[in-house]
């Protein structure tokens, strides 16, 4: 794949300037116009207390209470809660439930699934599950939960997917990644966080650092860690800022490995793998 500045930011269609009104109502009248068009009922997000999942439940919640209003019907939107066993920033989930607000709470404690499930691995392999895989497990057991509901209350999924995410493929292929919606989709992570501002979000959930929080022996790493590289960087390229020449190589070098992420199964006609 021969990649460059220009044409990841075409891709993922980031820009340099957005007005946060702008894009709030956007999104927004994007979540209304969809669930209206599809038949469905409502939202179902995941909250785990982190910026993202802040925002588009924020953005869900504003639009069925819009919807509602205008029509008289009954959208609703579930949000969940998908700890696995005790969260240790429960206290941030709060936050953001008190903040959105949302119609319907679920909680679903994760923690039974993923452990019979590595069972079930451990005994079929006779090896151990490592923690980073058993990470990316935590986040595909959360997407069955959340499919498992919207199903059962005719609703569709909603997914936190975002520039900063969809350039380093940071997501479960099929876990966190997996949504019928992505409303946040063309935001970098500080654009996501001027948008939690102007809707008067508590501070503390969009200045905390972000993390996946998905590895046993590594709770609440924090994704720039993991990833080698800082938001403020990531945002800077995706914005059509410059950056360090070693950055820009990590951050395309990184795009062109997952591309699988951001593509549907390959099949026999996809040519963008030679
Ligand atoms: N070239 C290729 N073409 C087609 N498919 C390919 C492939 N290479 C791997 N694959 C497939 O992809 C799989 C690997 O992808 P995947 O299972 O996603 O696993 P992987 O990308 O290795 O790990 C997921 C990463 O995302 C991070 N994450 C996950 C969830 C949430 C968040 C967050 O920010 O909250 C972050 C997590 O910390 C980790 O660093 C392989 O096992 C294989 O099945
Ligand atoms: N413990 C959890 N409870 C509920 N949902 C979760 C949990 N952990 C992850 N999720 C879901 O997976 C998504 C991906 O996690 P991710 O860490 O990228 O987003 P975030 O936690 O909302 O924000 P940040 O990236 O700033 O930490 C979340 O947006 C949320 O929908
Ligand atoms: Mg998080």
């Amino acid at each position: 794949m021969n990649v460059n500045q220009e044409t990841i930011r075409a891709a993922l269609r980031t820009e340099a300037h957005v007005d946060p009104a702008f894009e709030i109502k956007r999104r927004i009248d994007f979540l209304k116009a969809y669930v209206t068009k599809a038949r469905a009922k409502g939202f179902v997000l995941g909250i785990s207390g982190g910026q993202d999942s802040t925002l588009a439940g924020k953005l869900a919640q504003m639009a069925v209470s819009q919807l509602n209003e205008d029509t008289g019907d009954h959208y609703t939107f579930h949000a969940v809660r998908l700890p696995y066993g005790i969260q240790q920033d429960e206290a941030d989930a709060q936050a953001a439930l008190a903040f959105i607000q949302p119609d319907r709470l679920h909680t679903v404690n994760i923690k039974a699934a993923v452990d019979a499930s590595v069972h079930a691995f451990e005994t079929a392999t006779k090896s151990t599950l490592s923690s980073f895989l058993k990470g990316n497990t935590k986040a595909r057991e959360r997407m069955k939960v959340q499919f498992d509901l919207a199903a059962h209350y005719g609703c569709l999924v909603l997914g936190t997917d975002h520039g900063a995410e969809a350039i380093t493929g940071f997501f479960t292929k099929f876990g966190d990644g997996a949504c019928d919606l992505a409303p946040l989709y063309g935001l970098t992570k500080r654009q996501g966080r001027t948008l939690l501002q102007v809707l008067d979000a508590p501070e503390r959930l969009y200045t905390k650092v972000p993390t996946a929080d998905l590895e046993d022996d590594r709770p609440g790493l924090p994704d720039e860690e993991a990833l080698h590289m800082t938001y403020e960087q990531i945002d800077d390229y995706l914005e059509g800022k410059e950056v360090p020449d070693s950055i820009r190589k990590r951050i395309e070098k990184t795009y062109t490995a997952t591309e699988h992420k951001r593509q549907g199964p390959v099949t026999i006609y996809d040519t963008w793998w030679v």
